[in-house]
């Protein structure tokens, strides 16, 4: 696959909030690489956790699969029989060069790609589900009833990673973690127009919160055990446990 640079926000423009059309999908790798701190750890150590959770004869799910970086991972490292992977965007540019991606690869594990809202997915007999900077996206108010179907489709001892922009409640620590992924984009080639442009594009769209906030809603939504495992300035990955 080529790998497009994203220069959505080089020029000063009217900003719109942002959405995943053709234009974010055709320079989504490049884009993600250099804004989100520790992208390719959290991938890497999903391998690691495919190969320890998911169970025979399960669904492992990827929701908000974008590319399906997640998605290879796991059926990359997947070594249980009978799984299925399916993977979930309702954004139609993103699953077509999903399809694209995958397809480029070959592995034992099936995937079913589905281009549908995450909260209308029948999550069943899952052994693993990824929620890889996903959530996010969500309308705030609608989160808990999304991650109680999530929970409620999982099987005894599957695991969920969900990865997410954060807020940290210290409002001066928010602002020194925001300064160090500024300082990040920066060092991976991002103008400061580029930085402010993008950070407008989001202010709407994608709403942050706390981990406190997270970990408590993953509990409520019906997971026995959910921690921190990976945090990078003020991007966080969470595992929880059903
Ligand atoms: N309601 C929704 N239903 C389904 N998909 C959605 C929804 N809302 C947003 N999306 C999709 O969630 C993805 C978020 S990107 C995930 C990266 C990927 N996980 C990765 O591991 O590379 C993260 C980012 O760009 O920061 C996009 O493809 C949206 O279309
Ligand atoms: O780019 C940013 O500032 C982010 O917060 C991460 C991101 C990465 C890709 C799409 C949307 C947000």
């Amino acid at each position: 696959m080529s790998h497009l640079t994203d220069t959505i926000y080089a020029s000063q423009q009217q900003v719109a909030d942002f959405n995943f059309d053709q234009q974010v999908a055709d320079v989504f790798p490049d884009m993600i690489q250099r804004s989100v701190p520790g992208y390719q750890t959290i991938l890497h150590t999903l391998g690691l956790l495919t190969e320890r959770y998911s169970q025979a004869n399960s669904n492992i799910y990827d929701l908000g699969c974008s590319l399906g970086a997640a998605t290879l991972m796991m059926r990359r490292h997947n070594k249980q029989p009978g799984c299925t992977i399916i993977s979930v965007d309702n954004s139609a540019a993103m699953l077509e060069r999903a399809e694209q991606h995958i397809n480029n690869y070959r592995g034992d594990t099936p995937v079913q790609l589905c281009c549908q809202d995450l909260q209308e997915t029948e999550i069943i007999n899952a052994s693993m589900v990824v929620l890889n900077f996903t959530l996010q996206f969500i309308a705030p108010e609608q989160r808990l009833s999304a991650l109680t179907n999530i929970a409620n489709g999982m099987n005894d001892g599957g695991l969920l990673l969900l990865s997410e922009k954060i807020q940290h409640p210290d409002g001066v620590m928010n602002d020194v973690l925001i300064d160090l992924h500024h300082e990040f984009k920066r060092t991976n080639g991002y103008s400061e127009l580029e930085i402010s442009q993008k950070r407008t594009a989001l202010e709407n769209v994608m709403i942050t919160e706390s981990v406190d906030h997270h970990l408590q809603r993953l509990k409520e939504a019906g997971f026995s055990h959910a921690a921190v495992w990976y945090q990078s300035y003020n991007f966080c990955s969470m595992l929880a446990i059903k």
